[in-house]
């Protein structure tokens, strides 16, 4: 999963995406504006002040995470300052009413799975029903209360279980989605996104390559053992290649025995090093694995960014490397001279 760092937040950050997260966070926002800002005047009017100001300042604390999530795009807070006020909220509402406020507990815990990371949701669940518990104790039975904490605790229980459900079946739906079936590298779908983060790093002057790959003469491997043996030669070409670079470099297959390395913070002279390695091990790799099929070589063109330039013409440079390695004689790497395209 490494492989997919460019793609976004890693999986463990929460449940939702950005968008899906302002969604819910405008929802959450709503339903307890409508709820616990009355609750708060309402036990300013009682005198309950420490009450009301710890509901206000949790209202505020949200007002202030939705806005910066919808205005700015980032989080001004995090979700550390309302979770702290909302359990503190919690705790001095069944002081102040016993048994009538522990009710509330319930969406609490329960949002909380949804919408903090795991290991902070668990954390903050435990501190929550424990002082909720402790809270609860002098205003009704201990059995009372011992029930109150095991439904919390059934009710927490079963929402993390789901939620992880859920969270396992993003997971595997992502990693199908920017995955090529066949061999597992990264689709075509993909590779905007990561040359545009990569050409952004050329423009703060750090060397980033693509090299365009092509296994020479695929058609012979299955027109002489068949499509399923070629399909068996691709994918562990693909195994090959990504283990002859690094796990921060993404490989793309881009169709057919078609596929684009692109290396992070390399230059050149580093790629060139790193692909003619690379097609040494394939070409021993598929002999030792498929010892029936002739030698399966590779031919590369790399093509280093350059600061400004349109992304497709930087994956035209690789090509036209790759082009020269084909014409060449096959089974080599060359390197784009950036006049070439320009000339
Ligand atoms: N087994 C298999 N073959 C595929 C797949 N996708 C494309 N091909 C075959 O890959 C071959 C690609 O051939 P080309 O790249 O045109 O030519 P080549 O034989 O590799 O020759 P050069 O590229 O000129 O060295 C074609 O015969 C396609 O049918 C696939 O998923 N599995």
């Amino acid at each position: 999963m490494d492989r997919l760092s460019f793609l976004g937040k890693p999986q463990d950050e929460g449940l939702f995406d950005l968008y899906s997260r302002q969604r819910v966070l405008i929802f959450i926002l709503l339903v307890t504006l409508m709820t616990f800002l009355p609750l708060s005047i309402k036990n300013f009017v009682i005198g309950e002040t420490l009450l009301g100001f710890s509901l206000l300042a949790f209202e505020l604390s949200l007002v202030i995470e939705v806005f910066g999530i919808l205005r700015l795009n980032r989080n001004i807070l995090g979700y550390r300052p309302p979770l702290f006020l909302l359990a503190i909220s919690m705790v001095l509402s069944i002081h102040a009413f016993g048994t009538l406020a522990t009710y509330w507990v319930f969406p609490v815990v329960t949002s909380i799975v949804l919408l903090v990371p795991k290991k902070m949701a668990m954390l903050a669940n435990g501190g929550i029903i424990l002082t909720s518990a402790v809270a609860a104790l002098p205003h009704q039975e201990p059995t009372v209360t011992l029930r109150f904490t095991l439904a919390l605790l059934f009710c927490v229980s079963i929402a993390h279980y789901v939620i992880e459900t859920v969270r396992k079946l993003q997971a595997n739906l992502s990693y199908l989605s920017t995955r090529d079936s066949l061999t597992g590298a990264l689709n075509r779908h993909q590779l905007d996104a990561s040359l545009i983060a990569a050409s952004e790093k050329a423009k703060m002057d750090q060397a980033t390559c693509i090299a365009a790959i092509d296994i020479d003469y695929f058609k012979d491997v299955n027109d002489l053992h068949g499509h399923d043996m070629g399909d068996q030669v691709i994918k562990t070409v693909v195994k090959l290649i990504n283990s002859h670079c690094r796990k921060t470099d993404l490989l793309f297959r881009l169709g057919g025995d078609e596929f684009l390395l692109l290396f992070d913070n390399t230059n050149a002279e580093s790629a060139l090093k790193i692909t003619r390695n690379i097609g040494q091990k394939v070409a021993e790799g598929i002999v030792e694995a498929y010892p029936e099929v002739d030698k399966v070589t590779l031919s590369t063109g790399i093509a280093e960014s350059i600061a400004n330039e349109e992304v497709e013409a930087w994956v035209k440079r690789a090509d036209m490397a790759l082009y020269k390695a084909k014409l060449a004689g096959r089974n080599q790497v060359k390197v784009n001279n950036p006049s070439d395209l320009y000339a």
